[in-house]
């Protein structure tokens, strides 16, 4: 440990730290705590500063004998601890916050120093950061850091965006504390200002659809085929031997074994149903409608938390609406479970797929309106280990795009061994979405990608009637099937088409 502060008072920088630090840390929370143990543990030595300097004691008094640290209790001396270029990352509340931070640390930077800020920012304000930044000769990086407590200690999956250049001094030290998958780290660069962001926030996003997903399929075993918590947590701990190896259907096994001290109860039975939400996915819908580019699944996974906590009109709902008055009670005829279960397992695993497609093409959409070059198999390589939606598949996700970008499948479930995959399980997911439809249980994201994926395969969609409606009631015109051109049919009048475009 090198520390210069005692642990309760605030003293200056003694001039042989000045320069020691290749690396430091602001906002020693839960995530920058971890990130900065992370970071000594494997030879940075890291200059501390946190708002409040007792979290900067506290993390030295508890963890100070891990590695070379540098604690500061002013923005001034974590400058001066840092050798140059100066590498700093944020690891604050996202928001005003951050600003006030960046604020800080430009008064106290020099042209070629790095700020990077970890937490899950906007990537518009990271594009405004960024060229703020520019214009004082800073480096400014955007880089989505997933994984959550453990994986900031242990190594996280790190979605860093700015400059090619800063990225020679950051990548390493990165590298050096990421999670690693067949020797490879779980870091790349993924392009210029706000890409990274971008990257993490539609990570988040399919976060969002695959817990959705797997709390449809419980409550299809629970509600559907009443089984215990218990025995659908060893459907999980099995499923997760299969395709479907990953780490949100491991901790749900985790989840549905617990059981309450106090009541004796399965954990899950005593946690109010009502789920929270940050806002990345949110923020993952609000721009896929911004591109145009749907991602049903993930806004049905918004979409169904923000029901959840919609607790006036529920209970009202479940009042007037039940079983007494005719509407299905929630439970399934199942005859044969272990069948229902395989067929559970196949819808999972199709709609996970679409989630999956979904967010690679709000990337991909996302990249093309923002000048990015994004190497959507090095995404599916980084997200392999380190973070929330790490899963087997994603090797496969990452052979699907490997190569010439020119010769990417047009989505993800065109890719060969996916679309097997969907020949396979399509039958299943159409049964449990029309069974769960007939019996109550609702399964908005099983049904919105199943929608989608029909909606992909039609040979005709009713967009063509829309066309007609807009045309009709706005002038708003359409295209023809049979030749290029805009046409206006002339619905007030003799009903003529004419060409005007
Ligand atoms: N928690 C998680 O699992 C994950 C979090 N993130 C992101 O990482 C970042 C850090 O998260 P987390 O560790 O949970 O901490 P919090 O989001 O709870 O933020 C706490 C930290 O922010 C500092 N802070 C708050 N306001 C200010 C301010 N105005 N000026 C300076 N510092 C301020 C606090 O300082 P003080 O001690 O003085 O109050 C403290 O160090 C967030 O952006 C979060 O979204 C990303 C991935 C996962
Ligand atoms: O960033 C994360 C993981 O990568 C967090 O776990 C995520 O922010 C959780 O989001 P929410 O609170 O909205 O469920």
């Amino acid at each position: 440990m090198t520390s210069s502060a005692p642990a309760s008072s605030s003293l200056a920088l003694p001039d042989d730290l000045v320069g020691r630090a290749n690396i430091g840390v602001v906002g020693l929370a839960t995530m920058g705590g971890n990130l900065a143990r992370n970071l000594a543990r494997h030879g940075s030595a890291v200059a501390l500063f946190n708002r409040s300097p007792q979290r900067t004691r506290d993390l030295m008094a508890a963890h100070g004998d891990e590695g070379t640290f540098i604690p500061t209790e002013s923005i001034t001396d974590f400058a001066r601890a840092l050798a140059r270029p100066r590498t700093a990352i944020i690891m604050v509340k996202a928001g005003e916050p951050t600003d006030e931070v960046i604020r800080q640390l430009t008064e106290v930077f020099e042209p070629g120093d790095i700020i990077v800020d970890g937490g899950n920012a906007r990537f518009t304000d990271t594009i405004r950061r960024e060229a703020a930044a520019r214009e004082h000769g800073l480096h400014f990086v955007g880089a989505g850091i997933s994984g959550g407590e453990e994986g900031a200690l242990e190594g996280p999956s790190i979605m860093p965006g700015g400059s090619v250049e800063s990225y020679e001094t950051l990548g390493p030290i990165l590298a050096s504390i990421a999670a690693r998958v067949d020797g490879e780290p779980c870091v790349t660069h993924v392009g210029t200002d706000g890409a990274g962001h971008f990257v993490k926030m539609v990570h988040n996003g399919i976060e969002y659809a695959d817990m959705q997903l797997i709390g449809e399929s419980y409550d299809l075993l629970r509600r559907g085929a009443g089984m215990t918590p218990a025995e659908i947590a060893d459907v999980f701990a099995a499923w997760n031997r299969t395709e479907l190896d990953s780490y949100l259907i491991e901790i749900t096994a985790e989840v549905l074994r617990q059981v309450d001290a106090e009541t004796g109860l399965p954990l899950v039975d005593v946690i109010a149903d009502r789920a929270g939400m940050k806002g990345t996915g949110t923020w993952t819908v609000q721009t896929a409608l911004d591109l145009a580019t749907p991602v049903t699944g993930i806004a049905e996974a918004v979409f169904a938390r923000g029901l959840s906590t919609q607790t006036a009109p529920r209970e009202a709902a479940q009042a007037r609406f039940t079983e007494a008055q005719g509407y299905p009670g929630g439970t399934l005829a199942v005859t044969d479970r272990a069948a229902f279960v395989e067929a559970v397992r196949q819808a999972l695993l199709a709609a996970k797929l679409v989630a999956y497609a979904q967010g690679f093409d709000e990337i991909r959409a996302g990249a093309a309106r923002f000048g990015w070059d994004i190497d959507l198999a090095a995404i599916a390589r980084i997200w392999r280990g380190g973070c929330i939606i790490r899963a087997g598949f994603l090797n496969l996700i990452a052979a699907a795009y490997d190569g010439d970008p020119a010769d990417a499948p047009a989505s993800l479930v065109l890719a060969p061994h996916f679309a097997r995959l969907l020949d396979a399980a399509q039958g299943a997911w159409r049964q449990v979405v029309a069974h769960a439809t007939l019996a109550g249980i609702p399964v908005p994201a099983f049904a919105s990608s199943l929608a989608y994926f029909d909606g992909l395969r039609s040979p005709r969609l009713p967009a063509a009637l829309v066309q007609g409606q807009r045309d009709l009631f706005g002038a708003h015109t359409y295209e023809r099937t049979d030749r290029p051109g805009a046409y206006h049919t002339l619905w007030s009048g003799d009903r003529s088409e004419i060409r005007v475009g």
